[in-house]
């Protein structure tokens, strides 16, 4: 069944399941690339995304989609590896989303883990959004402790895109994707959230029970940068997806 609430000025779809929530998530990508073609998308990875991207996949293959003028820009990268590195943050999105739909590449953007100069790269990643016209819809997932791409908790509302330290927590849960958690990078480039409630519609998916919590207290807890994902509430036009699982610590009426 699904429920469409507004919690705290927020539009929230709960839907059954996980595959339920990222149809739902890939449906309004499709339709905001339906309304404007040549759309600016901010993506993000981790585990969340990627049946909706999945779904997007099978939506372009089926001539639903046409990604063939949009430009995109993803939250963030890992310090130390480049693009062809398996775990890097760009290959993740070759392999899960760009290899299989008709993007025009050199219009795809995530910010370069291996820069000579951070700051001026994380400058230019900025100039680049804007020069692009800002982001029309950006994507997010949602950190156990609340962060928003790499903005861990304590990330000042005003931040853009700079180079972060990982908490050993966010190291932890990542390690998953990597041999060893050795090998998970202690550092980051990430768009701020300035940078994220900068884009003009943001879309939150958040699934399964581990994140019940996190959602609970980004729409119902007390706004600040201590639950950086709550900062959202400061945006007037974001739509939180859902499955079941993650609604489950909220107090619906
Ligand atoms: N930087 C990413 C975030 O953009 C992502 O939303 C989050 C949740 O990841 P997952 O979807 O795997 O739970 O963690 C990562 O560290």
């Amino acid at each position: 069944m699904i429920q469409n609430v507004q919690i705290e000025g927020i539009e929230t779809i709960v839907q059954a399941d996980a595959e339920q929530a990222s149809r739902t998530v890939a449906q309004l990508i499709a339709d905001q690339i339906g309304r404007k073609g040549d759309s600016v998308l901010g993506l993000a990875t981790g585990g969340t995304p990627v049946q909706a991207y999945r779904q997007l996949i099978e939506m372009n293959r089926r001539g639903e989609v046409d990604f063939s003028a949009v430009t995109s820009f993803n939250l963030d990268e890992y310090i130390g590896l480049d693009g062809a590195h398996p775990q890097s943050f760009r290959a993740f999105m070759n392999e899960h989303l760009f290899d299989h739909v008709n993007i025009d590449r050199a219009r795809t953007f995530v910010p370069d883990g291996c820069a000579d100069d951070v700051a001026a790269h994380c400058a230019k990643y900025e100039s680049m959004i804007d020069a692009a016209g800002g982001i029309d819809l950006q994507l997010l997932g949602l950190g156990h402790n609340g962060h928003i791409a790499f903005n861990e908790p304590g990330s000042p509302r005003d931040s853009r895109t700079r180079q972060v330290d990982l908490t050993p927590q966010t190291i932890q849960q990542n390690a998953r994707f990597f041999d060893s958690i050795d090998e998970v990078p202690c550092h980051a480039i990430t768009m701020g959230i300035a940078t994220i409630l900068a884009a003009r519609r943001i879309v939150m998916l958040a699934t399964g029970k581990g994140k019940a919590e996190a959602v609970a207290r980004m729409l119902q807890g007390p706004i600040g940068e201590d639950h950086p994902a709550s900062l959202l509430r400061r945006h007037d036009h974001v739509t939180v997806v859902l499955d079941n699982a993650a609604a489950g610590a909220l107090h619906l009426e």
